[in-house]
């Protein structure tokens, strides 16, 4: 399968601006990439890194500095994979599931109402990412063939603000997960759930 992986190169993460530097946001978003490009190499993938600046990384790189949208629709050709690069919880068992789920348009709904992950093989489905593009997708390509939707927790926590560090702290393994622990992020208990604090 075919996997482009969307990456923001140069201001990533603002979300988390509060709580990480731009140059930590760099480094982390990078050290996501590298963990989603670990499992999709695992799943047998053939990765296509769709960077918005050149990037020096071990894999095939597109760069398109039009917005995510419009790049990825140039991209998205059938029998396509569209994996967002800050998924560092994924594996190769969740990528599988995802290739091998059958259907014209499968989707992994990120938290929040996103598509954190997608697989085409419909010539005319097109993406419309951001203000909640999963329904938006499960619409469009519901009107132009078979819509399947991979439900899974890997996939579908993207690391897009602070309470989601939470979820890495608990569950990740990978680089993303060691350069948070190094830069001294902790899970703290706060009230019920588990919150971060940083030393
Ligand atoms: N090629 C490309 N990738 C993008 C662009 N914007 C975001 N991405 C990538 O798309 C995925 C989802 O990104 P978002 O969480 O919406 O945006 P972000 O820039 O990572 O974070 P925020 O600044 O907090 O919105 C991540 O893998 C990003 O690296 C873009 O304009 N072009
Ligand atoms: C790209 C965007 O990501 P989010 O802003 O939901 O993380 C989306 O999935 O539409």
């Amino acid at each position: 399968m075919r996997v482009v992986v969307p990456f923001a190169t140069n201001d990533p993460k603002t979300r988390l601006s509060d709580r990480l530097s731009p140059a930590e946001r760099r480094e982390f978003s990078r050290a996501m990439l590298e963990d989603v490009l670990e499992a999709i190499r695992g799943s047998g993938g053939e990765i296509e890194v769709l960077a918005t600046a050149p990037l020096d990384i071990d894999a095939p790189v597109t760069v398109d500095d039009r917005p995510l949208t419009d790049a990825v629709n140039a991209a998205l050709v059938p029998e396509t994979a569209v994996v967002m690069a800050d998924l560092p919880l994924i594996t190769v068992a969740v990528l599988e599931e995802l290739f091998e789920t059958p259907g014209d348009v499968v989707l992994a709904p990120g938290r929040g109402g996103g598509t954190n992950a997608l697989v085409s093989r419909q010539p005319d489905f097109r993406v419309d990412y951001h203000d909640g593009s999963f329904p938006k997708h499960r619409a469009s390509a519901a009107e132009l063939g078979s819509v399947a939707v991979v439900d899974s927790h890997r996939l579908a926590t993207d690391i897009d603000e602070p309470a989601d560090l939470v979820e890495l702290l608990i569950h990740g393994e990978g680089r993303a997960t060691d350069w948070l622990r190094d830069a001294g992020f902790e899970l703290a208990r706060t009230e019920s759930r588990l919150g971060i604090e940083r030393e």
